[in-house]
């Protein structure tokens, strides 16, 4: 699988937020995107995830197949907001995402066991630090698989420890053949990865 992006330009409100943007990531690739606020960094996760349209250029995933027909069905994204309704509990939370996603994954309480967080799923999320919440918000991408992981600043708010421990899963949705692309302020231990370091000219 490969998800090719070609000379991509992206707009906001009518004005050109970013122009000849271009990479190709294979099974197992990573992008780390940089570059200042305001430069269009979460425009570009957007656009990729089909959620905004192109102002130009071409993205395409290939080799799909029939279960990933078209790039945005085989899109996580990971926004700067966590998508969780405060009155639910965790596990309503999860269990509702990974319903309306399909392609079940990982049981929940592993997913919870995975984000550090196994003893909270009775909780309301609304009740949950902002860590924890962001934890639960990467549990999502746990609960139903999509080979593209769209990472909008995901460890904004992680402690040490967690920020450690989301390494590790991405580390190892790359080891089984998954893609990342990440936005971000804060380092990411993403091995090999590629950069985009928009603004650079
Ligand atoms: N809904 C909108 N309408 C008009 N302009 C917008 C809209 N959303 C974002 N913008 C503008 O688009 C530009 C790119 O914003 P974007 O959020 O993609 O930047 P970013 O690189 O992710 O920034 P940050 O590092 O602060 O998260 C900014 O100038 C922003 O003001």
């Amino acid at each position: 699988m490969r998800l090719v992006a070609d000379n991509l330009a992206g707009e906001r409100g009518g004005e050109t937020v970013f122009s000849g943007i271009g990479f190709t990531l294979g099974g197992g690739d990573a992008l780390v995107v940089t570059g200042p606020n305001g430069i269009g960094k979460s425009t570009l996760l957007r656009a990729v995830a089909g959620l905004l349209p192109l102002a130009a250029g071409r993205l395409a995933l290939e080799g799909g197949g029939e279960k990933w027909p078209n790039l945005a069905s085989a899109c996580h994204y990971l926004g700067h907001q966590n998508a969780m309704k405060t009155a639910l509990t965790v596990t309503e939370n999860l269990a509702f995402w990974r319903d309306f996603l399909g392609e079940a994954h990982l049981p929940l309480s592993d997913a919870l066991d995975m984000v550090g967080l196994a003893d909270i799923g009775h909780l309301p999320f609304g009740y949950l630090s902002t860590g924890q919440r962001r934890r639960i918000a990467i549990a999502r991408l746990l609960v139903a698989y999509r080979p593209v992981w769209l990472l909008d600043e995901p460890t904004a708010g992680l402690d040490r420890a967690s920020e450690a421990q989301f390494a590790d899963l991405m580390a190892a949705h790359c080891e089984d053949g998954g893609m990342i692309v990440a936005a971000t302020h804060l380092p990411l231990a993403l091995e090999n990865a590629q950069q985009l370091r928009m603004g650079s000219g």
